[in-house]
């Protein structure tokens, strides 16, 4: 499991650590592990770091003073290095270390971007040190200026802890903020590397190791590995039976919305469930009798005449909700599976029946919901782009609000419930920005919820499997093939072998 801190969890951390070591070790290790990673691109680009043109932004904090020292150490390596020094204050012993070994500072406080531009748009590396986990509310100037130019670098960017501009909390970013290939990130993940917008901003993340491990306090963030999810899943044994490896009861699907219907079961039959039980009324049914003859099928052509779902037989888990539509049927559907004592899955139009009728969550069994930000919008009230802003936060109020386990989909999908950290999954493609697909992450986490796994478990081993899924498909396998568009059904016929590959 990767952890993942606030800034004022590392704060406190660091500050422990600190006290029990000769001042200055910590920036030494921090510096030492930014110069290394930073000479390894430039010798990966150039083939040396001699003579390499690099320009460090320094803000006023010890986020710049990391850079000054890593900026001294490439210096010393014959590179030529130009601080920019943006803030009103500078770390001396990093600028006078740099300043030793022949580095460049220009004071550029007056008339700052004409300068800066031309050094930010032609270095080799331009090194972002303006702030890190001291950074609070948007950039101001002149960082701001220089956080826009390096979108426009012709060479490699490399954060400093965490890209100017990302609030290292929760990945908000309000205004301009670096755009980095790589950030150096000391001690501890920050929430902000893991969680979009601002996992966006990161690029790829190295960690450097500066002791802090034993400091750090509970996470409120963590993003399983593939090794955890692999330990999750459920895997049948000698004595298995399809019963026994569970039972996923699906209800979606309308005459008029069909293919929801089909993706989900697709999800769910090829996340390996021991059986499906798919319900719906006689269009839906008819083309998932087509395409997947393993689901066992239940039409009900009256839902309103009776209980919809009492002839479907047992299942150990529902999904509720795909192309279900939002009528008064489709309310009597999600009335009689939410009714029932197994945990629910509900996506997509349940979502909307629910947001309607929060009546509907008060029972006794769990819930997993799967909304995107537009559904959680709904279902909070709060507009779906301040939801996109602050996922971390939203996702957790959700879950404390409604009283369920929340999977939040989009470019980074969130897992929350109440006590637990919030689960960050790290698999996925933007390929996956297509209709259909969160139909198959319904019945892929249906069937591990009727495999008996929690909804907290469900919900982040499905989202991991799913995205691995996804980027097979788009690659055709992992080994570094052209991307290709994905439809949802190739997502769900790459299950099979991203478990195996997990
Ligand atoms: N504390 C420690 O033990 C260690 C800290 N390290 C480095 O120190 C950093 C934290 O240093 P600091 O606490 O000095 O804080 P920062 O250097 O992150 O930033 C603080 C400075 O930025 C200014 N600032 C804050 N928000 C701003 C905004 N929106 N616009 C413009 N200016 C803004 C503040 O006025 C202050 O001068 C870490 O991110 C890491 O890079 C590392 O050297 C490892 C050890
Ligand atoms: N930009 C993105 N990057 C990665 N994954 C994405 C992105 N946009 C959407 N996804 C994923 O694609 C799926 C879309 O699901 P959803 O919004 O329910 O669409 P639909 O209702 O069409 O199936 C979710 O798993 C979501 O996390
Ligand atoms: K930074």
């Amino acid at each position: 499991m990767r952890t993942a801190y606030t800034s004022d969890q590392i704060r406190a951390a660091e500050l422990a650590l600190m006290a029990k070591l000769p001042e200055g070790t910590l920036m030494g290790r921090a510096a030492a592990g930014l110069a290394a990673v930073c000479a390894g691109l430039l010798t990966g680009v150039r083939g040396r770091v001699y003579g390499s043109h690099v320009v460090l932004l320094i803000g006023s904090g010890d986020n710049g003073g990391d850079a000054l020292y890593a900026g001294a150490r490439l210096a010393r390596r014959g590179a030529r290095v130009v601080a920019v020094l943006a803030g009103s204050r500078v770390h001396e012993g990093g600028l006078a270390a740099l300043r030793a070994v022949g580095g460049r500072a220009t004071d550029l406080r007056v008339p700052i971007p004409e300068q800066a531009r031309e050094l930010i748009l032609e270095a080799d590396l331009v090194v972002d040190g303006l702030v890190g986990i001291g950074g609070s509310g948007a950039l101001r100037e002149p960082y701001a200026t220089l956080a826009g130019l390096t979108a426009q670098a012709s060479g490699l960017v490399v954060a400093v802890d965490v890209p100017s501009g990302v609030d290292a909390s929760t990945g908000g970013v309000d205004g301009a903020a670096v755009r980095a290939q790589v950030t150096v990130t000391f001690g501890a993940y920050k929430n902000g590397l893991l969680i979009d917008p601002g996992a966006r901003f990161a690029g790829a993340v190295e960690f450097v190791d500066i002791g802090l491990g034993p400091y750090l306090p509970d996470p409120g963030v963590a993003a399983p590995t593939g090794e955890d999810v692999a330990d999750l899943l459920p895997r049948p044994g000698a004595e298995s039976d399809k019963y026994r490896r569970g039972v996923v009861g699906i209800a979606a699907g309308s005459d008029r919305y069909t293919g929801a219907a089909v993706l989900a079961v697709g999800g769910a039959v090829r996340a390996g469930a021991g059986m499906v039980r798919f319900v719906s009324s006689a269009e839906p049914v008819r083309l998932v009798r087509a395409r997947w003859p393993e689901a066992v099928t239940t039409i009900v052509a009256d839902p309103l005449g009776g209980n919809p779902v009492e002839e479907v037989g047992r299942v150990q888990a529902w999904v509720l909700g795909p192309g279900l539509g939002t009528g008064a049927e489709a309310h009597a559907v999600a009335r009689a599976v939410l009714s029932t004592q197994v945990p629910v899955l509900v996506d997509a139009d349940g979502l909307t029946l629910i947001a309607r009728d929060r009546g509907l969550l008060r029972r006794d069994a769990p819930t997993l919901i799967t909304p995107h930000a537009g559904e959680l919008s709904r279902l909070l009230g709060v507009p779906r782009e301040r939801i996109e802003a602050r996922r971390l936060e939203h996702v957790r109020r959700a879950a404390a609000e409604l009283g369920v386990t929340v999977l939040l989909k989009g470019s980074t999908t969130l897992v929350a419930e109440e006590d637990r950290p919030v689960r960050v999954n790290t698999t996925g493609t933007p390929w996956l920005a297509t209709g259909g697909t969160g139909d198959v992450l319904a019945g892929i986490a249906g069937t591990l919820l009727a495999g008996g796994l929690s909804c907290y478990d469900a919900a982040s081993g499905a989202a991991y499997v799913h995205g691995l899924a996804a980027r097979l498909a788009v690659r055709g396998d992992l080994a570094g093939r052209a991307e290709a568009p994905i439809a949802a059904l190739d997502v769900a016929q790459a299950l099979p072998e991203a478990l195996r590959v997990l």
